[in-house]
């Protein structure tokens, strides 16, 4: 041990000596700064030079198109939002930082496109259905992106193929009753079976609540307008008429119709404690009997009813006495209401239905009348058509009967609007008669009846 630490200190000695001794070189001149050559010499050795230029190249790329980068992000972020769409049908919904992707609030798919109004992504739940499709033909009309999710109990794909190939139209089918993530700016929740002879063979409470609340989470999540699509049954069977909006109905909690009933007035109630707690930009509508082209056929409410039943040749089904009343609007209308609600300031809730009041038997009578005239396929002057329905109306057609059969529980006496709040402040108002949109019906359902696959399809 003795003789290591000697070796040691030896060493060290010889180490220190030689630099003490040695006083023409010092190390330290090495620090001093280096002559051109030299730092030439340097900088050409071991291809130093190479590297740094390399460096100086990827540094002034990045800084070059680095604001063309920053402008794609926002075009970027939307499409993975658009991919993310179809992993919520399928998988496991895509997670909170794919939709925050590109900024704050949640609201990073809202693109600006072009000088004019900026282009929408709305979503439209329902919207295979009979008015889900009409308002998604409208909302593409005008140029936004729709996205249509349906569970198809109801709707139809045959409602939506003319947009199949449109790059500004999506269809998830999906069930609302559970949670989807989308990033959209505007939500029309239309989803849930209308007929009651679909919701009460199939109660559709859990559908109005938890899919009201789900679409209304995904309302607050993503900061979109949302409107709920009400109905005029949240009166009950009333015992005021017309219905204005201030009255509160009067509805069974415990009957057959009140999944329906009473699913909306919740879905009411859930939209406007959003509205109130969450601040959630919602919108109420109260939709009164709606017919047009593309009800289902064999619906069970009573205009597809009556229309399908003509062109069947079998009689009409008037149930009851046939002198419960009820209004009729033609769809478009309704479309057009739906949208001026979306567009407006106000939150409702609104009446969109005509207020043209018309009993089961009168109905009957038009129906039959109206399908007489069609039948004909004979054009009919503008100016004489009002005169030609009043005349075929006295005279039934002869193929045409009525059947009268048991009225349903809880069915109401009359319903009528009274849509002076929604002529007011939405400035709208249902411009086609019963006369005008029954004949229309007609035709798209003879063409559906006639086509036997469409026919048994339903
Ligand atoms: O074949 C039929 C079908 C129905 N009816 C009667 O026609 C009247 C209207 O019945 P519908 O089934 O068309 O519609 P309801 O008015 O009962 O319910 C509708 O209300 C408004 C909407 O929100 C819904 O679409 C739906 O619930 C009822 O009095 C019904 O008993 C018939 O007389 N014959």
């Amino acid at each position: 041990m003795k003789q290591l630490h000697k070796q040691m200190s030896s060493k060290r000695d010889e180490e220190t000596i030689p630099m003490s001794q040695s006083s023409p070189y010092s190390p330290k001149t090495l620090k001093h700064p280096r002559s051109l050559p030299r730092s030439l010499h340097y900088l050409f050795r071991e291809q130093r030079l190479l590297f740094i230029l390399v460096g100086i190249l990827i540094g002034s790329t990045f800084f070059i198109l680095q604001p063309s980068l920053s402008r794609l992000g926002a075009a970027e972020s939307t499409s993975l939002i658009t991919r993310s769409v179809s992993y919520a049908v399928t998988d496991s919904p895509p997670s909170r930082s794919t939709f925050n992707s590109g900024g704050g609030g949640g609201r990073t798919g809202r693109v600006p496109v072009g000088i004019g109004r900026k282009r929408l992504r709305i979503v439209v739940t329902g919207g295979a259905g009979f008015v889900g499709s009409h308002l998604v033909d409208k909302l593409i009309g005008r140029g936004d992106e729709v996205i249509v999710i349906d569970n198809f109990f109801t709707g139809r794909k045959e409602n939506l193929v003319h947009l199949f190939s449109n790059p500004r139209f999506e269809l998830i089918r999906h069930d609302v009753v559970e949670p989807i993530l989308l990033e959209v700016d505007q939500i029309y929740h239309l989803a849930c079976p209308a007929s009651p002879v679909h919701y009460k063979y199939n109660p559709f409470y859990k559908t109005n609540v938890m899919g009201t609340l789900n679409m209304l989470g995904l309302a607050k999540r993503v900061g979109a307008r949302f409107l709920l699509t009400s109905t005029s049954e949240v009166y009950g069977d009333p015992l005021e008429h017309p219905q204005k909006e201030t009255y509160w109905g009067n509805v069974n909690p415990i009957g057959e119709r009140s999944c329906y009933d009473e699913g909306k007035r919740t879905a009411e109630t859930l939209a406007m404690d959003y509205h109130r707690g969450a601040g959630v930009e919602v919108r109420i509508a109260r939709i009164f009997n709606t017919y047009g082209p593309r009800m289902c056929l064999d619906d069970g409410r009573v205009v597809s009813n009556f229309v399908a039943q003509t062109i069947r040749k079998h009689p009409m089904t008037v149930y009851g006495d046939g002198k419960q009343t009820r209004s009729f609007q033609y769809v478009s209308d309704l479309v057009e209401g739906l949208v001026a609600l979306m567009e407006n300031d106000h939150v409702g809730p609104f009446n969109l239905g005509n207020p043209g009041e018309f009993t089961m038997l009168e109905l009957a009578e038009k129906s039959a009348s109206t399908f007489k005239m069609s039948h004909k396929e004979t054009p009919i002057p503008c100016m004489k058509w009002e005169l030609c329905v009043q005349v075929v109306k006295e005279v039934i057609d002869p193929s045409a009967t009525i059947e009268f059969k048991p009225n349903t529980a809880d069915d109401p006496h009359k319903r009528k609007p009274d849509i002076s709040k929604a002529k007011e402040q939405l400035n709208w108002e249902p411009k086609i008669s019963l006369r005008e949109g029954l004949p229309r019906m007609v035709s798209d359902f003879r063409n559906r009846i006639l086509n036997e696959d469409e026919g048994k399809g339903l």
